[in-house]
């Protein structure tokens, strides 16, 4: 199933857009019940907290007990609000968040067909949980569906287990299935049919192929193969493909893969309201409606691969995806020779809007158990992320609008690009965003209060309070516009 991290220029009466789209580990349903043999210990799983290198553990205490921060707080809120951060990451958000394709399919529609999925996933076992899980619209995001996550639930470790990667079991805690490529050991003489725990090796030490594994990992869950263990590691190269069916999840969530293509995908929420913030004017996320051209730039050519495939599934015939690095979008001649007119490199103001989903750290993602980076390298960013945003000036129309985002929570990368882009392009002035659903801008940069309050960060830490089966539904809403992916957005005009 899809993850789709949008990240467009637009090009909309004139649209450039920047989309960047991720395809979690995704499944394929049989329908089989785990029967099993239990070793006696019961996981109440509550993560330990993300691991950090202790250079980028320091770095980001000092973001968030910053000076300005503790006059607001107190130094123990401070403190408080900052261990949150590292329990809440290592955790996945408690609901899945589905966008909809209301541009060819009602949304009424698409969550009756997408109830009867749910309902066929429960019948056939791949959901073992007998509860129902309710599909639910979102009051403020026409087109989002969300489906509360269950977890941690109380599941039995198995005698035999198979390792995943930290990314494989990242996938796994938000409903995948485990897939060949992800698995890094598996037993001797492990069979289709066999029951099995799966674990994350956080730290990436198990060497693919390998028959057990000693170090540190993570119980995720229980599932059964569908390969044999020298199909998954044959000499012939890397298979594809469900390798093994998880039935018994400690967070479970139907599995949406294959399941009405092109009318939903999943996506996280802060990245359905970068959709909303950058289109209002057109009226809602009327974008791919608009009868503009969208071009999306990555430098990766699998990327634009898969923004052009998904494109086409999702019948958006209006998006043009090219690999391009992006800092060089900007050319010097109004007409510039040798390229087509929707084809990079473009003259100067000729987008009317442009979504920069910034290159970042990526420290919001959820769950993450371990971050290996080095400091320097989640410093790296902030520079890429400078040259982008002139960029994106440059090709920007005066009257156009600049949505900026990250998938971070470091100031450097957020507020603190907010205030050197106000003060280095005095063109640009910040604008509320529509609809306004996270907390606003985070202190501690050179940014007012007024100015804070036209940003918008997610913050799961905020109100964070533990692992928790609970699904009250009056907590459901809040629990969707809060316990979500840390992530940032600040949208610009240019005069
Ligand atoms: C938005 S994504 C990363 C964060 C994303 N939200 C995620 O979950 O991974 C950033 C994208 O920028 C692309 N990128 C990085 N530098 C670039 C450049 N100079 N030009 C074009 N694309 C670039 C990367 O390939 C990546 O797909």
């Amino acid at each position: 199933m899809r993850y789709v991290n949008g990240s467009v220029i637009l090009k909309g009466e004139k649209l450039l857009i920047y989309i960047y789209l991720h395809l979690t580990a995704v499944t394929f349903l049989l329908s089989c019940r785990l029967t099993v043999s239990m070793m006696s210990v019961i996981n109440k799983s509550v993560f330990p907290q993300i691991a950090f290198r202790s250079e980028v553990l320091e770095y980001l205490h000092n973001v968030y007990t910053n000076k300005e921060i503790v006059s607001e707080l107190g130094k123990e809120e401070a403190e408080r609000v900052f261990d949150s951060l590292l329990s809440c990451l290592s955790h996945p958000p408690s609901l899945t968040c589905l966008r909809a394709s209301t541009h060819t399919h009602s949304l009424q529609d698409i969550q009756q067909r997408l109830a009867q999925h749910v309902a066929q996933q429960q019948v056939s076992g791949s959901i073992s949980d007998r509860v129902s899980t309710p599909i639910l619209p979102h009051p403020q995001l026409p087109d989002v569906l969300l489906l509360p996550v269950r977890g941690p639930r109380d599941v039995s470790i198995l005698n035999a287990e198979v390792i995943v990667g930290a990314q494989c079991g990242s996938a796994v805690l938000r409903g995948a299935h485990v897939f060949a490529p992800g698995l890094l050991s598996a037993p001797k003489f492990m069979k289709a049919g066999d029951p099995v725990s799966v674990f994350s090796d956080v730290e990436g030490r198990c060497t693919q192929g390998a028959k057990e594994f000693q170090g540190k990992k993570i119980f995720l869950g229980n599932g059964v193969c569908v390969m044999k263990r020298s199909d998954i590691f044959c000499p012939e190269g890397p298979v594809r493909g469900v390798a093994v069916r998880m039935v018994d999840a400690l967070y479970q969530s139907p599995s949406f893969d294959g399941v009405l293509p092109g009318e939903v995908f999943l996506q996280n929420l802060p990245s359905v309201v970068v959709g909303h913030s950058r289109c209002d004017a057109l009226g809602s996320n009327r974008i791919v409606m608009s009868d503009g051209v969208v071009v999306a730039l990555d430098k990766i050519k699998s990327k634009v691969e898969k923004i052009s495939e998904n494109a086409r599934t999702l019948r958006l015939h209006c998006i043009q995806a090219h690999c391009y690095n992006s800092i060089q979008a900007v050319s010097s001649e109004l007409n510039p020779s040798g390229s087509q007119a929707d084809a990079p490199p473009f003259p100067e103001e000729s987008f009317d809007r442009i979504l920069l989903d910034a290159p970042c750290s990526g420290l919001g993602q959820r769950p993450n158990m371990a971050i290996n980076y080095s400091l320097k390298e989640v410093c790296s960013y902030q520079p890429l992320q400078r040259k982008l945003l002139r960029t994106a000036v440059q090709l920007l129309k005066k009257g156009g609008v600049l949505v900026y985002s990250t998938c971070t929570v470091t100031l450097a990368e957020n507020e603190e690009q907010v205030a050197w882009a106000l003060k280095t392009f005095p063109c640009l002035t910040l604008e509320p965003q529509e609809p306004h659903l996270g907390s606003q801008g985070m202190p501690g940069s050179e940014l007012s209060c007024d100015q804070r309050r036209l940003l918008q960060r997610f913050r799961p830490e905020l109100s964070w309070r533990g692992a928790t089966d609970s699904h009250a539904s009056e907590d459901l809403l809040f629990k969707a516009n809060t316990d979500t992916i840390g992530f940032f957005i600040a949208k610009f005009s240019k005069r």
